[in-house]
């Protein structure tokens, strides 16, 4: 089946929905009449259809189950138990995706009738064709299912396969860490202005300053640490400022809040 032939649902019609749909759209191939999102709130649905105009919605989860070849699980953690009653039957051909996090694949067996289930962690950045996912499937799932999966994810930005184990950190990263980013760009562009640069030029320098640097990263393979050295001169401007965040903690900082947002998400799959 090509991705044009695809019918691609979601059960919650929220947030990141939304982006996933707009990157399956905008760079997977799927077609906006192959999507169908359920929600029990009128205006979830009315945002979904002005963002993916030509999409279908409804209020009946298991119309999304029915219709369509993959369903992606987009609710909250603590909506997952609610979503799993609306659902009665899960036909063969359909593949369920969850992107909830800290719900494990055993209780996604166990709460959904079928074994054809992968758990993601997914990022906002999938709207613009750069999201960093993680993804686990239950053991004997079809090499078929993978693939598809991976096709997916793929056409939203990169997406890697990890042992489920490891779904929970990578939430606390890449699920959470577009959040710790903007705020850093954010702070970024806040010193900027303080500095007497006019708000749309600092935010500006600020974004494309962490998209270079991070570009850096991916594009030459060489550790962060030695790209850091590269912009320190002796005794120049960068080591000024490195000093300043060295002693504030900032490494510790990211690390205690990538730690406590992996943390939660464990917490949540204890619900
Ligand atoms: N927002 C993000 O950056 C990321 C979110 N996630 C996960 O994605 C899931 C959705 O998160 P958001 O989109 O941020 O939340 P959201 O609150 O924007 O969307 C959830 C939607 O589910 C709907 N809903 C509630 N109960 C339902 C039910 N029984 N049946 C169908 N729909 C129902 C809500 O009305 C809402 O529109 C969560 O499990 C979260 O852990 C994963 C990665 C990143
Ligand atoms: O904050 C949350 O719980 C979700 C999961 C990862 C990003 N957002």
């Amino acid at each position: 089946m090509t991705n044009s032939s695809l019918r691609v649902g979601f059960i919650g019609a929220g947030q990141m929905a939304l982006a996933m749909a707009r990157g399956f759209v905008d760079r997977g191939g799927i077609a906006p009449q192959s999507i169908l999102a359920s929600d029990p709130y009128p205006e979830a649905l009315q945002r979904f259809e002005q963002s993916i105009p030509g999409c279908n919605t409804t209020d009946d989860n298991q119309a999304v189950i029915d219709e369509s070849d993959v369903v992606i699980l987009a609710v909250k953690p603590q909506m997952m138990h609610e979503a799993a009653e609306s659902i009665s039957d899960i036909p063969s051909g359909c593949l369920l995706i969850s992107i909830a996090a800290g719900i494990t694949l055993p209780k996604l067996t166990e709460l959904f009738p079928t074994t054809r289930i992968v758990r993601v962690m997914p990022n906002t950045p999938c709207l613009v064709g750069m999201a960093a996912c993680g993804y686990s499937a239950t053991s004997d799932i079809a090499p078929e299912d993978i693939e598809r999966t991976q096709q997916l994810l793929e056409s939203t930005g990169v997406a890697l396969q990890v042992p489920e184990k490891l779904l929970d950190a990578v939430t606390g990263l890449s699920g959470s860490g577009p959040a710790f980013i903007y705020m850093l760009i954010e702070a970024m562009s806040d010193a900027g202005v303080r500095q007497g640069l006019p708000r749309n030029i600092a935010t500006q320098l600020a974004a494309q300053t962490v998209k270079g640097a991070a570009e850096m990263v991916l594009a030459t393979g060489e550790h962060p640490g030695a790209l850091k050295d590269k912009v320190t001169s002796p005794g120049g401007t960068t080591i000024a400022g490195v000093h300043v965040l060295e002693k504030a903690g900032f490494r510790g900082a990211m690390i205690d809040a990538i730690s406590a947002a992996a943390a939660r998400s464990r917490e949540l799959g204890l619900d």
